[in-house]
């Protein structure tokens, strides 16, 4: 493959100890002995300048707060390459991501919960608001904030026979905002209202008749090829104008969800520890 490692953080502990310190100083977890880079590979392909990113947390790739930080590293990585452009994707080759990391949820400690959500938070804000071109190659399932993830991108491709959607609604996890905005700026508000009401998983078929995905390819490998091809519409087009316009058609709902990062994070915080959700997590965990 003509992809190469981007050069690895000269002094990886560094990074570590500055994030650790960081925490400390914002009185939040501290999680420290983690290779951010390992959680989240990323690759630059050096003919085209496409970045790719790589969720790497088998053995289904769920989030809890480590991966969800060392996406938001490696988004940071994505833009300070000035890359060409973004192509989300998962090594597990049946899946794409499984959302949430229950186990983060059961019975959550709140300060870490608190810290949870707000990295997840910056991670919407970079990818959301992020002014290279985006795609997802959905290698797999994808259902609840992994199909959270993919929808943030301006493109998506999926493998048949996968599902994909946010299951939260049988969850008994009520949606937040953020999630109902970057839904309808994919699909039609009716869509949106229904899809997440009923906590519908979408077949492939039936994602890409709602407009939930782009396009469906036979394995991962042809999802990659469609999401490059996707990429290489804007080789002409001037990434600067082309930048600003994206981030002016999805500036009012980032100046939105700005406003209210603290309103999100408490309706998140009280979603989680109701005793409805702690009940569905504690039966899936088979406690
Ligand atoms: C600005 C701020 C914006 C904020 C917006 C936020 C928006 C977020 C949007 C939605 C959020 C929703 C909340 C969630 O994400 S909650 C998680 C919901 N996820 C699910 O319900 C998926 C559950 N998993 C499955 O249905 C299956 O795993 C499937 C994906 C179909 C794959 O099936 P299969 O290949 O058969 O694999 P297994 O089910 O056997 O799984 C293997 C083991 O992994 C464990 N597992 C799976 N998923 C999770 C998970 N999410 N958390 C923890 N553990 C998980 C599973 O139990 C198996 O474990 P074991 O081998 O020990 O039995």
């Amino acid at each position: 493959m003509l992809l190469r490692q981007f050069t690895r953080a000269p002094n990886n502990m560094n990074l570590i100890r500055r994030i650790a310190t960081n925490a400390i100083l914002k009185n939040q977890t501290v999680t420290t002995n983690i290779d951010y880079n390992q959680l989240v590979l990323v690759d630059v392909n050096d003919k085209n300048g496409y970045a790719t990113v790589t969720l790497n947390r088998p053995p289904v790739n769920s989030f809890n707060l480590e991966l969800m930080m060392a996406l938001s590293r490696a988004l940071d990585q994505v833009e300070r390459n000035n890359s060409r452009g973004m192509i989300l994707t998962s090594i597990i080759p049946n899946i794409f991501s499984t959302g949430f990391d229950i186990r983060e949820l059961y019975q959550a400690d709140e300060r870490r919960l608190r810290e949870f959500w707000s990295v997840l938070q910056d991670c919407w804000f970079k990818l959301y608001g992020s002014t290279y071109p985006t795609a997802a190659s959905i290698n797999g399932h994808n259902p609840a904030a992994g199909c959270f993830f993919a929808l943030c991108c301006e493109y998506r491709a999926m493998v048949r026979n996968s599902k994909l959607g946010i299951s939260g609604a049988r969850l008994g996890i009520s949606i937040p905002l953020p999630m109902i905005y970057t839904m309808r700026s994919v699909i039609s508000t009716r869509q949106t209202e229904l899809a997440l009401t009923t906590g519908t998983l979408f077949t492939s078929d039936d994602a890409l008749k709602v407009g939930l995905i782009d396009d469906i390819a036979t394995d991962r490998s042809d999802a990659f090829a469609k999401c490059e091809a996707f990429l290489d519409r804007f080789k002409d087009i001037p990434p600067v104008s082309r930048g600003y316009t994206k981030r002016s058609v999805r500036q009012k709902d980032m100046e939105e969800i700005a406003a209210n990062r603290q309103r999100d994070t408490d309706e998140f915080v009280r979603a989680v520890l109701n005793p409805e959700a702690q009940s569905s997590f504690a039966a899936f965990l088979g406690k």
